[in-house]
């Protein structure tokens, strides 16, 4: 190990020391309150914060998923911020179910500033922070758990003498310990218990004690822990509305925040796609989700996923991962054969009312925007069973096993030289090169035929590359007659293996499509044709798979 890569100055999380947690028994059957903190914690991450107008798209936006709790900015601490404010109250953009909130820091000037830009709203949430961790306190405040307290209780006092100024709005009040996860538990709960021995919650008139993940520095049941023990033991439990806030340091944040509502949890703050500072906040949509993945109503609506995308990259100017959950380009796509296979198998045998049982896709693509089309995509790692999806999706042939699998290798070699996707169009042309190639050894031109009882005759005109030939037969059957007519003219011995036929529902004439496999002299081969007739489909077909066989080779030389 070398000295700079050295986990060695990196102490273990001290887990929490408890008996009676209930949390790990506990399953999610109710949304959360949440509260949209996209316009703040995601916008001062940003490099370059939203303007305006971009602040008003996504405010929009997120209107329209149905958020009824959004913090909209840190007013005091920008002319942006305060101007947006304004411009939300003084149009009247706040729908009516609809509560802002706004951040500041329990600094006198600040809390002024905040109330000034908050004049006239009906209702609004006063979001007061202080960081109150082991390491904020030594390093950055330099005061101990008592100087902490004091800010924390100054700043609640003159945030309620403010609001007491404008007594038409109904405030609501939170309160965040910042950096909770570096903070010792009784200290927390010491701190929020004098912020509310200011505020002076009831049941009634609630407050909201927001616990934040600042940095994420633990695994998700650690936080669970700090949650359920912060619960137990804070003053007028009944008079809190406990809400979590989690960051993404260690990737955990979704699960952090899942967690913490089984631990007790009445709300939920997080932004769209997890932007916010570092490696971001807790993902919303990823929870709110994950909930309609197990039957829950998350209460927002992602319907419109595509636009959701739309409006989030332009008004951050950040990507959506492809593989980001639910929402990225790839996440519904499968290219590994296996996969499909089995993918294609539940799809065909869905039946619209019942519950979605679909291997490998947690949800139906379709309630939230996306197609079919793009689920299976083939490449190299396909096999058979995706091919003919595609082939079936985009282009109605329904290749019957054994055709795919005389198809799929054709697909696979054209996959590896190419090194690529092959799209749906490469897949169409593949087939017809294959199975209704313009070079061949036999065409069918005119033909006859005597249906009588017991046996079918047949005579038909055919060209060759050597030539044309006049073919006669009969048998059991038109296909029969037509294949005994070929035996007399190459002398092989011609029998049909398999043999599949339906009509073409892509087709605007209603074209009938024909699948045969042919034993030519022991050799199988393939063909397909395709007509408005059945009968010219089926001779067409065997013509083809007779001209991808050694006899026909020969016959050309
Ligand atoms: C975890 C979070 O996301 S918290 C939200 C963070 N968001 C932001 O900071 C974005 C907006 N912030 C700003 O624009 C600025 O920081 C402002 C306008 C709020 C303040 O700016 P400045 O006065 O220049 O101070 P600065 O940003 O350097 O903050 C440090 C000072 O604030 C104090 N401080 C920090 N947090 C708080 C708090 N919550 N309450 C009271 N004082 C605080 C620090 O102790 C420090 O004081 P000192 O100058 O006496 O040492
Ligand atoms: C202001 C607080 C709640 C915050 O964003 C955090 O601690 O992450
Ligand atoms: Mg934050």
């Amino acid at each position: 190990m070398s000295e700079r890569f050295n986990f060695r100055k990196y102490p273990a999380f001290k887990p929490v020391q408890m008996v009676n947690r209930t949390w790990p028994d506990k399953t999610i059957t109710k949304a959360p309150l949440w509260c949209s903190v996209d316009l703040r914690d995601g916008n001062q991450a940003l490099i370059e914060p939203m303007t305006p107008q971009q602040k008003l798209d996504l405010w929009d936006l997120l209107i329209k998923v149905g958020f009824k709790e959004i913090e909209i900015g840190f007013p005091s601490a920008s002319s942006l911020d305060y101007d947006f404010c304004r411009k939300l109250i003084d149009e009247g953009r706040i729908p009516e179910d609809v509560t802002i909130q706004v951040l500041t820091q329990a600094r006198p000037e600040l809390i002024a500033k905040t109330f000034e830009a908050l004049e006239g709203v009906r209702r609004a949430v006063v979001h007061l922070y202080n960081s109150t961790s082991t390491v904020q306190r030594d390093y950055v405040f330099g005061l101990d758990r008592q100087g902490i307290i004091k800010i924390a209780q100054e700043g609640a006092k003159m945030v309620a003498d403010a609001a007491a100024q404008y007594p038409d709005t109904e405030w609501v009040f939170e309160y965040s310990p910042e950096s909770f996860t570096g903070t010792e538990l009784d200290f927390a709960v010491e701190v929020v218990d004098a912020v509310n021995a200011v505020w002076q919650p009831t049941p009634q008139s609630p407050v909201i004690v927001n616990l934040p993940a600042t940095v994420e520095m633990s695994t998700p049941n650690v936080y669970a822990d700090q949650i359920e023990w912060f619960c137990q033991h804070v003053q007028n439990r009944d008079s809190i509305l406990v809400s979590v806030h989690t960051h993404n340091d260690r990737g955990c944040a979704v699960a952090a925040s899942e967690l913490a509502v089984l631990a007790g949890a009445d709300r939920v703050e997080g932004t769209l796609f997890g932007n916010g500072e570092r490696t971001g906040n807790m993902d919303i949509l990823t929870m709110a989700m994950n909930m309609y993945s197990q039957g829950v109503d998350p209460m927002l609506d992602f319907e419109h996923m595509d636009e959701i995308i739309e409006v989030y990259k332009s008004a951050t100017h950040l990507p959506v991962h492809p593989r980001h959950p639910y929402a990225g380009e790839l996440v519904f796509t499968a290219f590994s054969g296996s996969h499909q296979d089995a993918i294609k198998k539940c799809l065909s045998r869905r039946d619209e009312d019942s519950i979605w049982e679909v291997a490998y896709l947690p949800i139906d693509p379709a309630d939230i925007g996306r197609s079919y089309q793009e689920v299976i995509r083939i490449n190299s790692q396909s096999g058979k069973g995706g091919i003919a999806y595609v082939l079936e999706q985009e282009y109605g042939y329904q290749l019957p096993r054994w055709l795919q699998i005389d198809f799929s290798p054709v697909v696979q070699k054209f996959a590896e030289e190419s090194e690529k996707e092959v799209n749906p169009t490469t897949i169409k042309e593949l087939f017809v090169s294959t199975y209704f190639p313009q070079e061949r050894q036999y065409h069918l031109g005119d033909y006859k035929v005597n249906r009588t009882d017991g046996a079918d005759s047949l005579s038909a005109d055919l060209t060759t590359s050597t030539g044309a030939v006049h073919v006669e037969g009969t048998g059991n059957g038109v296909v029969a007659a037509f294949v005994n007519a070929l035996e007399t003219l190459t002398g092989s011995k011609i029998v049909v293996v398999e043999y599949s036929e339906h009509a073409l529902s892509q087709s605007a004439e209603a074209e009938a499509v024909c699948y045969i496999q042919l034993n030519v002299d022991g050799e199988r081969v393939c063909g397909v044709g395709q007509s408005e007739d059945i009968i010219q489909a089926s001779l067409d077909g065997i013509l083809r798979a007779l001209s991808r066989s050694a006899v026909a080779t020969k016959a050309a030389a």
